[in-house]
């Protein structure tokens, strides 16, 4: 059994038929780069991962459960970082765990401990619009992760961000996951970027355009952190451009 099963799923808005019958299934340990056209559902595909939308037909299984709304064992992480602009970092990272029954103590301290992994000691008391955009998402990182979620969606979640930027962010998610540094050990992310796609995933699902079907599923095997001067991850990049 997967982890994350996608079986025989439809979704249609309106007269916009975005999946007609796909069915994706997740192991554990995967990272999963979801790649495809402007429009083809990506998107959508993680809100239904999510159990923020439902099917029409078909169905998402967690371990082996339908998935009938949110659940704490997945998160989910948008392109902007969406913070409380009236709380700290501290406190945007530990209020949801408060709202999960921790005690504020409790929660800060957590909190503490998850701003100082994505690289944010002595910024707890600062407040967002103190923070750069990648500071921010940031933030949002560590929030994602402070709720200990076994699975992590992330949707193009360095898009917003400058070149530089970006690229530690990347590589600090990549350090997190590859070294179990966080509950998280399954990553499902949407990017533009094949470029992204194989600096980070171990796996990359190439969608058609609509109604999306599975174009690809390529197994990227190359040793972390990856190298992008090296001929084999030009291979990858060259193997994934030919499906898009
Ligand atoms: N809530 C909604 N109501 C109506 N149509 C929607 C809704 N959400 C998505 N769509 C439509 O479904 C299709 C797939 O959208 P989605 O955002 O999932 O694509 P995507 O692959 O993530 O796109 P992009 O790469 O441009 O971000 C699009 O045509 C979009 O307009």
């Amino acid at each position: 059994m997967a982890l994350i099963e996608v079986v025989r799923v439809r979704k249609a808005y309106g007269k916009v038929v975005v999946f007609n019958d796909i069915s994706i299934a997740i192991e554990t340990g995967e990272f999963v780069a979801l790649l495809g056209p402007s429009g083809c559902g990506k998107s959508t595909l993680l809100r239904i991962l999510a159990g923020l939308e439902q099917p029409d037909s078909g169905e998402v299984r967690f371990k082996g459960q339908p998935v009938a709304g949110p659940r704490s064992e997945i998160a989910l992480m948008f392109q902007t970082p969406t913070l409380l602009p009236w709380k700290t970092a501290l406190d945007n990272v530990a209020l949801p765990l408060v709202a999960r029954g921790a005690t504020w103590a409790e929660a800060r301290e957590a909190a503490m401990r998850y701003l100082s992994l994505v690289g944010l000691s002595g910024f707890e008391e600062a407040y967002p619009k103190q923070l750069s955009g990648g500071m921010q998402q940031r933030v949002a990182l560590a929030r994602a992760l402070a709720v200990e979620p076994e699975v992590l969606l992330l949707d193009e979640p360095f898009s917003a961000l400058d070149p530089l930027t970006a690229e530690s962010l990347r590589a600090e998610l990549v350090r997190i996951w590859h070294e179990n540094l966080s509950s998280v050990h399954t990553i499902v992310m949407v990017t533009h970027s094949v470029d992204e796609a194989v600096y980070v995933a171990n796996r990359a699902i190439v969608l058609s355009p609509r109604p999306a079907k599975v174009v690809a599923d390529v197994r990227i095997e190359l040793p972390y952190p990856r190298n992008r001067r090296s001929p084999e991850f030009q291979k990858y990049v060259d193997l994934l451009y030919s499906y898009i």
